[in-house]
């Protein structure tokens, strides 16, 4: 086991009532990383986030975190915002974030504090003195996450944290992230959207019917799929796609397909031989939303 991982875990498995939720799962999380945690629905992914941080026990295997070999022990070094939201509506939003920090062993004045500036810095410094119970469902999420991350923990661990906000927060919790992670925090995201994983993850594993089926980086994962090329002819002649590779097919002005293995330069040497004009072509790696269709694929379950 190696202390240079904030997570080490190994042989994972997990059974609810006959049936395999998390099966010979590996994780190893390098400190100071964003790690994504990406599948299906029922994939298994909050199952293997609740082992790595003790809050359920594995069936099988072991796990190492933050140099604890039970889970447990690094409770008030692990920040968790779960699935299930909830927060006291009764409370006010500053007191909510100290009351969650308190709960990891903050005490109550530095936890006041803290909130106080997390509001302003996520552009919540107006809801501080508002209850719970007023605040927006988005509004309120933002303060379960600052709640999260007030007692500045070593591991940050979010469960679908980006679910329910409008597209300004959600830039706002990348930026979140990306300071937590300036800070020295390691973050375990789980997400079914794939561009916040693209742009935010220093690697990712892919989890499906309780098996992990892609482990590394987000550019070793967008390389798993072909490039793909955009062209556009320049005049409106369909006998231009004779010359076009065999999954060539129409995409707005021109056509979509596969980099042939020869390369682009043997194709329109070919194409301007036959006197067929370049009006556009653009090449690009898959993103992540491909990566993941491809392996998770029909039978993710
Ligand atoms: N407490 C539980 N009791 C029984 N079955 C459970 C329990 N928790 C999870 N499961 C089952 O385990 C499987 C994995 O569920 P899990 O919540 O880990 O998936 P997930 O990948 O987080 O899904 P989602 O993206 O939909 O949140 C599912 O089939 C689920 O029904």
């Amino acid at each position: 086991m190696n202390d240079a991982l904030a997570v080490c875990a190994t042989g994972l498995v997990k059974h609810f009532g006959g049936r395999v939720a998390v099966d010979h799962v590996d994780f190893a999380i390098p400190a100071g990383t964003i790690y994504g945690v990406l599948g299906p629905n029922g994939a298994g992914k909050t199952t293997a986030l609740r082992m790595l941080m003790g809050i359920i026990d594995p069936d099988e295997g072991h796990c190492r975190v933050l140099g604890h070999d039970r889970p447990r022990a690094a409770g008030d070094q692990i920040g968790y915002l779960p699935e299930e939201r909830g927060l006291y509506p009764g409370m006010k939003a500053r007191e909510a974030i100290a009351f969650m920090g308190a709960l990891r062993g903050l005490d109550w004045k530095t936890g006041r504090a803290r909130a106080g500036d997390l509001l302003d810095a996520a552009g919540l410094g107006h809801a501080a003195d508002q209850k719970i119970r007023k605040l927006s469902k988005g509004m309120a999420q933002l303060v379960q996450l600052l709640g999260a991350l007030v007692h500045r923990p070593a591991l940050l661990v979010l469960d679908e944290p980006f679910s329910g906000l409008d597209p300004v927060n959600q830039e706002r919790l990348e930026a979140l992230i990306r300071g937590e992670q300036a800070r020295g925090a390691t973050i375990v995201l789980c997400t079914h959207v794939m561009a916040h994983a693209q742009r935010l993850c220093d690697r990712i594993a892919i989890i499906a019917g309780g098996q992990r089926r892609f482990e590394g980086t987000v550019a070793e994962a967008r390389a798993l799929l072909p490039l793909r090329a955009h062209f556009v002819p320049k005049a409106g002649d369909d006998t231009v796609r004779l010359l076009l590779p065999a999954d060539a097919e129409r995409s707005g002005d021109g056509y979509a397909f596969t980099v042939p293995d020869e390369g682009m330069e043997a194709l329109l040497a070919r194409l301007i031989e036959k006197g067929h004009g370049v009006a556009g072509l653009s090449i690009e790696r898959p993103g992540l939303h491909d990566v993941f269709v491809a392996i998770v694929g029909g039978n993710g379950r």
